[in-house]
């Protein structure tokens, strides 16, 4: 949906491929950059001084997210997506090249769990079931990690996850995001990509062992290293079904919402990670760092 009516005689855009079976691909796109989502008419003079509706073309820098945080002035991308989507590894490709700080609500709620603090064991048993953490614990771990970090440019990644939370963290931080970056990937991927993440080889155990008999501490060390190996406790494919529900249900209506304003970005996820970081090139180059 967006918030302006679609003039009747607009192109319309053509259905999404029915290779991609997941629900939130059912959206508008363009099948030529997938990128752009909802895309803008606007209306131009054509020849002969005719008024004619034509895609608009964002080449300046957005600068609708520099709000204050106390009295600091930040530029706030949200790249949200589908558990597996590749957010985390698109943003580390960002981060190198286009200076950004790296912001993933998922690892500092991780972060507030192996800290200790009270809200941990909460914290905790809402990821193993993949349901979303109350908005004002990630609201407050999101700004101080904002207000402790010197950088002006962030990218927050895999929040805000429901309506609740987006709403929040608007009305707490007053900051809402230049744009959305939007992963599109079908759940199948996802789930490969998931169940990959958590793979640990019997070798890989076994070289382990082999290390702690050799400095002679298999006794403390060797399950600690099982422990760390086995990876996040939610990449079971019990949980990852209830992520991907909890994502169309929840997280959907967010991406819906930001697309009414026309700052979703979609990207094609499903593509090599190469091949999904030139198209995130693209949208990030206003943003690139002098050299
Ligand atoms: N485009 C891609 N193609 C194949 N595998 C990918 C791609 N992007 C990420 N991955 C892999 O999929 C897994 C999940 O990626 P990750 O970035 O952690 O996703 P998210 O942060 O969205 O949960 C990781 O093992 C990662 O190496
Ligand atoms: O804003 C957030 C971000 C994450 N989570 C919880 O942390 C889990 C893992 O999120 P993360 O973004 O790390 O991983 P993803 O599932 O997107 O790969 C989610 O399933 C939620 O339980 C949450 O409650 N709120």
């Amino acid at each position: 949906a967006t918030d302006r009516p679609t003039p009747q005689h607009a192109p319309r855009a053509p259905p999404t491929p029915p290779c991609d079976p997941s629900p939130w691909s059912r959206r508008r796109a363009d099948p030529s950059t997938g990128i752009r989502f909802g895309a803008q008419l606007v209306r131009r003079r054509g020849a002969m001084g005719t008024v004619v509706d034509a895609p608009a073309v964002v080449t300046e820098k957005e600068v609708v997210a520099e709000n204050m945080l106390g009295d600091k002035k930040v530029t706030v991308v949200f790249v949200l997506g589908g558990p597996g989507s590749g957010k985390g590894t698109q943003c580390s490709n960002i981060v190198e090249h286009f200076g950004f700080t790296h912001l993933s609500a998922g690892d500092l709620l991780r972060a507030e769990i192996k800290s200790g603090s009270e809200n941990g064991t909460m914290i905790e048993n809402m990821i193993k079931e993949g349901k979303i953490v109350p908005s004002e614990v990630t609201i407050k771990l999101l700004q101080q990690a904002m207000i402790k970090n010197e950088n002006d440019k962030f990218l927050i990644d895999g929040f805000p996850r429901n309506e609740e939370n987006r709403a929040a963290f608007e009305n707490v931080t007053k900051i809402s995001p230049a744009f959305v970056l939007f992963f599109n990937c079908s759940e199948e991927e996802m789930e490969r990509r998931l169940l990959g993440r958590n793979e640990v080889s019997f070798f890989t155990y076994v070289l382990m062992f082999g290390l702690c008999i050799l400095i002679k501490t298999t006794l403390f060390l060797f399950p600690t290293i099982c422990i760390i190996l086995q990876g996040r406790v939610d990449d079971n494919i019990e949980t990852i079904r209830k992520r991907f529900k909890v994502f169309v249900e929840s997280s959907l209506p967010v991406i819906e919402y930001y697309d009414a304003k026309d700052k979703v970005k979609k990207i094609d996820a499903a593509k090599p990670i190469p091949e999904v970081f030139e198209d995130v090139k693209a949208i990030f180059a206003p943003y690139a760092k002098a050299t």
